[in-house]
């Protein structure tokens, strides 16, 4: 179980991020004060604009940033004061983070298996079932560096996932992929959850929040705005589907945007 409580993140920019982000202010509110719960056998979208705080909150559930404000517990182990135990908890992928492209997805799957302290047949069995699911066997043996987009996704997919952790945290794991591997991607998430695993994934892929996900959290500037199943979502909004629904939260905490929109568009 994930547990975020009253949860803030503030950045300090140097005066470059200043400058790119058109702001006078050296700080940015990154996570505004969001609290929720997800659960094991559920997979829970948070669901947001470009910087609307998803990567950050990520972050922070995995241990790789300090909170401003606020705790998160993971499996009943909190963040600040037991994050090795999180880190044992759970998988953690982000575009950000990518597997060294001098090695074969065979090679980084046995280090993060050894590193995790698993034993030799255990890795190669996860890697055999992994491998064979994500259809990278034919590819195992080659550099990183070579493999398609698609392929590197997948690899980096099984790699995270080799300790068969209780908590999967995917930030935009379809990102730059083709039908087909998102499709891959998003079927496995689901496989995770029926084993019992706690699968919680960003997006902005309103199709993707709609199909994959057991609830929604409706992340807008750092806060989290609704959050509940979809059909909780449109009755709480009086919409049809998840793209009103966001438009009509967007509209409600995002004033200003919205009427120099409209004034732009004379919508
Ligand atoms: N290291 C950082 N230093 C300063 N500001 C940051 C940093 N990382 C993120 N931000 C800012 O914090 C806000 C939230 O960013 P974040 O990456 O968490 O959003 P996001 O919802 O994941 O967006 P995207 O979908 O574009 O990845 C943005 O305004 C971003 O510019």
């Amino acid at each position: 179980m994930i547990e975020i409580k009253n949860l803030t993140k503030v950045y300090k920019l140097t005066k470059k991020q200043m400058a790119e982000q058109k702001t006078k202010k050296n700080m940015k509110k990154a996570v505004d004060d969001i609290s929720l719960t997800a659960r094991k056998g559920e997979i829970y979208g948070l669901l947001g604009p470009n910087g609307a705080g998803k990567t950050t909150t990520l972050r922070l559930v995995a241990t790789l940033l300090k909170p401003t404000a606020g705790e998160v517990t993971v499996c009943g182990y909190d963040t600040i004061k037991e994050p090795e135990n999180v880190r044992k908890s759970i998988s953690f992928l982000t575009n950000e983070i990518k597997l060294d492209p001098q090695f074969s997805p065979k090679y980084m799957f046995n280090f993060f298996g050894r590193l995790h302290g698993m034993d030799e047949k255990t890795i190669e069995k996860r890697r055999e079932m992994l491998f064979d699911y994500f259809g990278i066997k034919d590819f195992q043996d080659k550099k990183i560096d070579e493999l398609s987009t698609g392929m590197k996704q997948k690899a980096s997919i099984a790699v995270s996932l080799a300790h068969d952790p209780e908590v999967v945290i995917f930030d935009e794991p379809t990102n730059g992929l083709d039908i087909v591997t998102a499709r891959s991607v998003t079927d496995y998430l689901k496989l995770l959850k029926q084993e019992g695993k706690l699968v919680i994934v960003s997006t902005h892929i309103m199709s993707e929040a709609e199909k994959l996900c057991d609830r929604i959290g409706i992340i807008i500037n750092g806060k989290k705005v609704m959050d509940g199943t979809l059909s909780e979502i449109l009755t709480s909004t009086k919409t049809k589907d998840l793209e009103d629904a966001f438009f009509e939260l967007y509209k409600e905490y995002n004033k200003e945007e919205v009427s120099y929109v409209r004034s732009k568009t004379n919508y």
